[in-house]
Formats: C-alpha cells, structure tokens, sequence
C-alpha cells in the first residue's frame, strides 16, 4: 500500500546546541518511517515517564520508528514514537528517513480486522492528505496531531 518520501536532512555545526532546536518534537504521520543516521547522534524519542532517551547511532544499522497512520490503523495497539533531535555543537549531522505512508487519496481508521472482536474504534476514518495537511499546518507540537483523528 502507499506512497514513500524520502528526506536528506543536512544538520549544520550549532555552535550553541542548547538555544537551538534542531527538529522539534513531533511523532511522524507515516506507517511506518526507516531512519538511517550517521555517527554523529542526536536523535532522542520519548520513553516513559516522559524521559528523552538518546538512540544512539549503531554502524550499518536502521532505526525503525512508528508513525501515526499505523497507530490509527491498528486503533492504538501500536503507538507511534515522540521524537525530536537536538543539534551538535561541533559535528555537522546527516540523517536520511524514508516515511513509509498510505496514499494521499487513501482514507485511513483502524482496519476492519482490528475491531472484528468489538473493539470499540478510539479513531474516525480520515483522508490522509487531509491528516498530513493538518500536521503541517502548524508548529511541531509533540503527539498532538493525531487527536486530528481521534473519535
Ligand atoms: O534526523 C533524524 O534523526 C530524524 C528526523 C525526523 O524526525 C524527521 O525527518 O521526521
Ligand atoms: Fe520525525
């Protein structure tokens, strides 16, 4: 299913890392988003009791993160991760996600499989052009953008 969209983000030396932000919190709205990331580090998700853990860079190694239209899709069995990445003071970064995402046109709610037990659905069903619309028309603001879905 899908579409996919590949970002190159270049991170420039910050000379003063902690004034700046490098990308603001935010979960992604793909499926599913396959992160490769040089040596340099800098990228911290969310654990619980809402500590930022560093996901250290591992040579040869993807870092796999779950976005909002899957959590939607499984209706909430799979959460999607808070991230955010903070600048290096004295390393110029490079990271290269691949989002793995529903296409434009498709309208995304929990499947159908999901529920068959009566589950009761916690999402609507929503164009997802309209969802990735809604995420970037505002600041980067945490989990927040998938309460755009929330019934
Ligand atoms: O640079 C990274 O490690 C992550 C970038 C990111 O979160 C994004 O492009 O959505
Ligand atoms: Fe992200």
């Amino acid at each position: 299913m899908g579409s996919k969209r590949i970002n190159l983000n270049y991170y420039p030396t910050c000379p003063n890392p902690e004034l700046t932000v490098g990308v603001g919190r935010h979960s992604d709205v793909s499926t599913l988003t396959i992160l490769l990331q040089d040596d340099i580090g800098g990228l911290y998700v969310k654990g619980d009791n809402d500590r930022w853990i560093h996901v250290p860079p591992v040579s040869g190694s993807l870092v796999i993160n779950v976005g909002d239209a899957l959590q939607i899709m499984s209706n909430g069995r799979y959460k999607s991760i808070e991230h955010r990445v903070v600048a290096n003071g004295s390393k110029n970064r490079i990271s290269v996600p691949i989002f793995v995402n529903p296409r434009p046109c498709d309208m995304i709610g929990p499947f159908p499989e999901v529920l068959e037990g009566g589950e009761k659905a916690s999402y609507k069903q929503v164009l997802y052009s309209d969802y990735v619309k809604h995420f970037f028309s505002k600041a980067h603001d945490g989990k927040n953008t998938v309460e755009f879905a929330k019934i």
